[in-house]
């Protein structure tokens, strides 16, 4: 608990002296005691009396401001922070994680297993705990540094995401060794760049720890680093050695950081309005400086829903583009994307995701697990339907159709999972240069995928006759990159197609209901993309402007992501296929 003695509280006033620095009124460090309560109380009462806000102005002079007072609502009381309890917890974790790691450099006796003494993997415990610590440890520095001092802290992450990603373009990191060190002067050589630029970026890098720099002995130990290590974190940034983690900061920087930078642009040329298919018209400038308009419209008349002005396009300089024709000019960041999702796939929303079994919870029948072996059935009834008419082609149905599939990730898991289900009867369907890589995929040997049929289709427009009636559509992290109208076009797509048992399964990320920073991240890397986060409320209703029944809703909390199950309304998806019946 915190020392009584050291309850502070800090006037504005006296930060000037002891600071020397302007505008800023230090937070509380200490949960304060009932008499420093009333001391806040009694200033507060002084403000409220006077009725205006008082604030510092760059001479340090208290300023009474009356504009903001008079649209102001109270702020509400920040959460009490105490600052020795906060330490404490974080020492007591600090020598929990050194106990762990002692624990590991303790030598095991002689094994066959531990005789080439690789280093253990850190447990799910020793992750969650360094996690924890971080956390508080970030959380300390939020709350005791000068705010200037944090404020500045970002701007020097702008700095700092600029070096790491130019570095990353020139392949610089995977030139510096993985044990050792380059000279800069070699460095520059290799990426074939200035050495004096490669130095400058460099000692950015090695200003906030994401590189180490030296000077060889003999060249004293004045001057700037003339060499340059990897740290813990620069290796992961190999394109030759972390392919997937490399293309997930590729990815972040272009999904992400430019199309931020285009915001004020974007906001001023489209209005106030988180994005959504326009019929406005506004003439613009592409990359090579052609005038184009952004008024794309249906061959049907009305709004074009394939097509939204996003943040993203107009970074990337082809603002009348959608995000995925402009990743379909550039093959590079569009193989990055792909690893990138590869990688993804792995995660939460990847492997065993209704396949073996989903971690996450049903909202409102928790013993109602989500899983999609009842497709092993369906594939069993499938088989005899052919045996019975004799002829495959009388009975072209698909079992499965994986609706903007990308590379196949999810389907190439299932196909593993279920070996009922013959390739053969199912559908894998994207934009026509992605299945193009599958085909190359394929017939270059990638036995994941062998016998899947491939199909070049627009989700946007009505499914084919050959994909109708499938058992399911699997939309998996395809609503999050539109806007409600488009998410509900697409959706209403697959109503469509659906048969009177089929089902549309979608798997998407979630917004959280308290959203954590990295939550918040990519719902606004989803808003440059022209979508966003959803939460249960969100899907349902999306399913419900479509004209579908929502059979089943599962979230697992902690890797943010849900799966929607749902059926054509007027319909029920579940009577036939042995699952314990419909919710709703
Ligand atoms: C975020 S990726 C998800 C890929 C895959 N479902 C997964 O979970 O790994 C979205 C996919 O939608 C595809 N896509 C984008 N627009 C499309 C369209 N109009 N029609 C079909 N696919 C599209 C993209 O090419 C991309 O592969």
């Amino acid at each position: 608990m915190a020392d009584p003695k050291f309850n502070v509280s800090v006037s504005t006033l006296e930060i000037d002296h002891m600071n020397n620095s302007v505008d800023m009124e230090l937070p509380s460090l200490f949960v304060p005691t009932p008499a420093t309560e009333s001391e806040n109380e009694s200033s507060s009462e002084s403000q409220h009396e006077s009725g205006h806000a008082k604030t510092m102005r760059n001479d340090g002079e208290l300023e009474t401001d009356k504009a903001a007072t008079s649209a102001a609502t109270p702020a509400p009381s920040a959460p009490a922070f105490d600052l020795v309890e906060a330490a404490e917890a974080l020492l007591a974790d600090a020598k929990k994680l050194k106990a762990t790691i002692d624990i590991k450099l303790t030598p095991r006796p002689s094994s066959p297993e531990s005789a080439n003494h690789a280093p253990l993997p850190p447990s799910p415990e020793e992750i969650a705990l360094r996690q924890r610590i971080a956390n508080l440890g970030k959380k300390i520095a939020f709350e005791t540094a000068p705010p200037m001092d944090s404020l500045k802290s970002d701007w020097v992450t702008i700095a700092d995401v600029a070096a790491w990603n130019i570095f990353l373009h020139w392949r610089a990191f995977d030139h510096i060794p993985l044990t050792g060190s380059i000279s800069i002067a070699d460095l520059a050589r290799a990426i074939d760049a200035d050495e004096s630029l490669v130095s400058r970026i460099a000692c950015m890098l090695i200003s906030t720890g994401k590189l180490i720099g030296s000077r060889l002995s003999g060249e004293g130990e004045q001057g700037p680093p003339t060499h340059v290590s990897h740290s813990h974190i620069s290796r992961l940034l190999r394109t030759n050695t972390s392919p997937a983690t490399a293309a997930l900061a590729i990815v972040s920087f272009g999904n992400g950081m430019k199309g931020f930078a285009k915001w004020p642009e974007y906001f001023s040329t489209y209005d106030r309005q988180e994005p959504h298919p326009t019929d406005k018209e506004i003439l613009v400038h592409d990359s090579n400086s052609i005038v184009v308009t952004t008024k794309r419209r249906c061959v049907q008349g009305g709004i074009n829903k394939s097509y939204t002005p996003t943040p993203f396009s107009l970074g990337w300089g082809h603002p009348a583009l959608a995000p995925w024709e402009v990743k379909a000019r550039y093959p590079e960041y569009a193989r990055h994307f792909e690893m990138a999702m590869g990688a993804k796939s792995k995660g939460a929303l990847g492997g065993d995701l209704g396949v073996g079994g989903y971690r996450g919870i049903n909202s409102k029948y928790p013993a109602r697990k989500f899983t999609l072996e009842w497709l092993a059935e369906a594939a069993m009834q499938k088989l005899e339907l052919y045996d019975f008419l004799g002829d495959v082609k009388k009975y072209s149905k698909p079992l499965v159709v994986d609706v903007g599939g990308g590379l196949g990730h999810f389907l190439a898991n299932l196909l593993a999972k279920i070996p009922e289900v013959n390739p053969e009867h199912c559908i894998l369907q994207d934009r026509p240069e992605v299945i193009a890589q599958v085909a190359k995929n394929i017939e270059g040997g990638d036995e994941k995928l062998k016998g899947v049929r491939t199909m070049a289709h627009d989700f946007f427009q009505p499914q084919p006759e050959e994909a109708k009636g499938a058992a399911v559509y699997v939309v998996r992290r395809v609503l999050l990159d539109y806007c409600d109208e488009q998410a509900v076009w697409i959706l209403k797509q697959l109503r469509c197609a659906l048969g009177n048992f089929g089902r549309i399964v979608i798997m998407e990320g979630v917004l959280l209901d308290k959203p954590t920073p990295e939550n918040r991240l990519v719902d606004m890397v989803m808003m440059n993309l022209g979508g966003k986060l959803r939460n249960e409320e969100g899907y349902r209703k999306l399913c419900k402007e479509a004209g579908l029944t929502v059979t089943g809703y599962w979230v697992d909390v902690e890797g943010a992501s849900c799966v929607v199950e749902c059926v054509k309304d007027g319909t029920d998806g579940s009577e036939k296929d042995g699952t314990d019946g419909s919710e709703e």
